[in-house]
């Protein structure tokens, strides 16, 4: 049977083996015990929604419980104004009550991390708490209660049904994870500089993240209201956000088991020290140490959990190198240059590190751009790519100028980079990240072609398995399959053998023809640039010291004494 069947299989029966669980539960469990079970499966959905914002865009959030209180609210509200429908309609309402929230939430996310997100965050949620608690919930005063339609009435049915919410937004996401604004997400945790760089809104990424957040969360108040008949401020307690935050990131909640056992284990810790007389505030320090655990090792209950099953199922063979096709066409190199950039400059403070450069890597062409330590050449990238001012110059991809685009539109445009460090996100499979960083949904076909001759890894390989150097050359087959006008790889072979970079040489040579993009290689490497290049610019100081055919420029003595630091009679004899 082929992999996908195999899975889709083990996913059916998986669904139906706990679909069998929870009517077993449902039907089996003392009436204090479904009630307790419920109380589970509302908190794994509230967790869900962390395990957006938190465990796959790596944002700290703790006002979920603010969003949770606004689709309570809401929900209370609709209850009191008899709404049609019932809570099949209000959950869905509720829900998008605290979008609006999410997204007021995530401006301030798209200038701040850390420890200032967690201030505003949790003030939000003080904010929040305060109006609440001013005014009542509606129909509280009257006695109204939330009324549960025909179907939902009883404990058991209700627990069902908040069973089948939990599977819905699970599947949701599921689903989610699979596209580019999935993968966005997991890409922002590791770097935005990256995301941006692969043609993604970091933006767009982070405001998308909360949205869908608060969307999960107000669902989740909806359920208490429905389970509770009637909400007060309390319930939704900002001190709550904090634990379910640590919660979160003990159990893992990215993956839906993990949502699902971090609502298990709120629920019964703190019932285990309520049966032993233990204040159940104990449960925090828990689930706090529990996620202080999961932070020191980078991952939680259901990563483990993953992590044990992977190594329980029969390893695949290693792939192996395969050759890439062979080249039968020129690269073609008419029309106008990949890139031309003219009078750049980048400054920090008094430090000037590129003065006034100008350089064209021609359409078809791969050119090197070399310099000793501190030259100016990851200034000048970042200049081209638009992570600093270019100061004034100008940058034209295919004759059209990108000066002043934000990043992720000059990589739209055609401009792709790579980073000097690591900035692969580890979250992803080798097949994600190439189909988000190629910003194509490539089949498996294309991915192999992608990877051949460049890089011995299989498609559904994790690239947290994977070590740096091959990360490094898997980030240079996901910019190269985005097929740009002009790929800029930041020394794409640090970490490589001598054997391994001369066949990178031999492999970049062909990309033009192989891809129809240019290439703009900075690179300390010199046999590299000799294999790979045929035209170089060496920078000394943040100005060009030479141009040409590498042959001819690495003989220049003014190149040999800036750049190898040697006199030009043996340099000479050395080239
Ligand atoms: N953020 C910064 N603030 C101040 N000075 C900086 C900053 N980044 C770089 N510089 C300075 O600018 C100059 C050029 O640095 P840059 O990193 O661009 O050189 P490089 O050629 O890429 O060096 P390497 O080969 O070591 O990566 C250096 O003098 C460096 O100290």
């Amino acid at each position: 049977m082929r992999p996908a069947n195999v899975v889709l299989l083990r996913r059916v029966g998986i669904a139906a083996g706990l679909a069998v669980l929870a009517y077993g539960l449902a039907a089996g469990l003392p009436a204090y015990w479904v009630f307790l079970a419920m109380s589970a499966v509302i908190s794994g959905v509230l967790l869900q929604s962390l395990g957006v914002v938190a465990g796959q865009a790596g944002m700290v959030s703790l006002c979920q419980m603010a969003f949770a209180a606004i689709g309570a609210w809401t929900t209370a509200q609709l209850n009191v104004w008899g709404v049609p429908g019932g809570l099949w309609v209000w959950l869905p309402l509720a829900g998008l009550a605290a979008v609006p929230f999410g997204l007021l939430i995530g401006l301030p996310a798209l200038r701040l991390r850390g420890v200032h997100l967690a201030i505003i965050t949790l003030g939000f949620a003080a904010t929040v708490d305060i109006v609440m608690a001013a005014g009542s919930f509606p129909g509280v005063s009257q006695g109204i209660v939330v009324g549960r339609p025909a179907g939902l009435a009883s404990e058991r049915q209700y627990f069902l049904f908040c069973c089948g919410v939990f599977a819905l937004v699970a599947v949701a996401l599921a689903v989610v994870r699979r596209t580019r604004l999935g993968a966005s997400w997991r890409a922002l945790r590791e770097s935005e500089r990256a995301t941006a760089a692969a043609g993604t809104s970091v933006p767009g990424a982070k405001l998308s993240a909360f949205a869908v957040s608060a969307f999960i969360a107000g669902l989740s108040g909806a359920l208490l209201a429905g389970q509770l008949a009637m909400v007060v401020s309390r319930n939704f307690d900002p001190g709550q956000s904090l634990v379910a935050y640590a919660v979160a990131i003990m159990a893992g909640a990215h993956h839906a088991e993990g949502a699902l056992i971090g609502g298990a284990l709120g629920v019964l810790v703190a019932e285990l020290l309520r049966r032993f007389g233990v204040p159940q505030q104990w449960a925090n320090v828990v689930f706090a140490v529990g996620a202080v655990q999961a932070m020191t090792q980078g991952s939680g209950i259901s990563d483990g959990l993953r992590a044990l099953l992977r190594r329980r199922r029969r390893t695949p063979a290693a792939p192996t190198a395969v050759e890439p096709p062979a080249v039968t066409a020129p690269a073609d190199t008419t029309g106008p240059d990949a890139l031309r950039i003219s009078g750049v400059s980048v400054r920090y403070g008094q430090v000037v590190a590129v003065d006034d450069v100008s350089l064209t890597v021609p359409a078809g062409g791969v050119h090197g751009l070399v310099g000793p330590n501190g030259a100016g050449k990851s200034s000048l990238v970042d200049a081209i790519s638009g992570f600093v001012s270019a100061g004034g110059g100008t940058v034209e991809v295919r004759g059209v100028q990108a000066a002043g685009l934000a990043v992720h539109r000059r990589a739209r445009a055609g401009l792709r980079r790579t980073f000097q460090q690591d900035r692969v996100p580890v979250g992803l499979t080798v097949r994600e990240y190439l189909r988000f960083a190629s910003r194509r949904p490539l089949s498996d076909a294309e991915l192999a072609e992608g990877l051949a001759g460049l890089v011995a890894v299989a498609p559904g390989d994790p690239i947290a398995a994977l070590d740096v150097g091959t990360r490094r050359l898997l980030e240079v087959a996901g910019t190269l399959l985005a097929r740009p006008a002009v790929a800029v790889l930041d020394e794409p072979a640090a970490g490589l053998g001598h054997a391994e970079s001369e066949r990178l040489g031999a492999w970049l040579a062909q990309v033009p023809a192989r891809y129809g993009a240019a290439v703009l290689l900075i690179e300390h490497d010199l046999d590299l640039v000799r294999a790979a290049c045929t035209g170089v610019t060496v920078l000394d100081f943040g100005e060009v010291i030479a141009e040409g055919p590498p042959a001819e420029v690495f003989a220049e003595p003014r190149v040999l004494r800036a750049y190898l630091g040697e006199e030009p009679e043996e340099a000479t004899h050395e080239s």
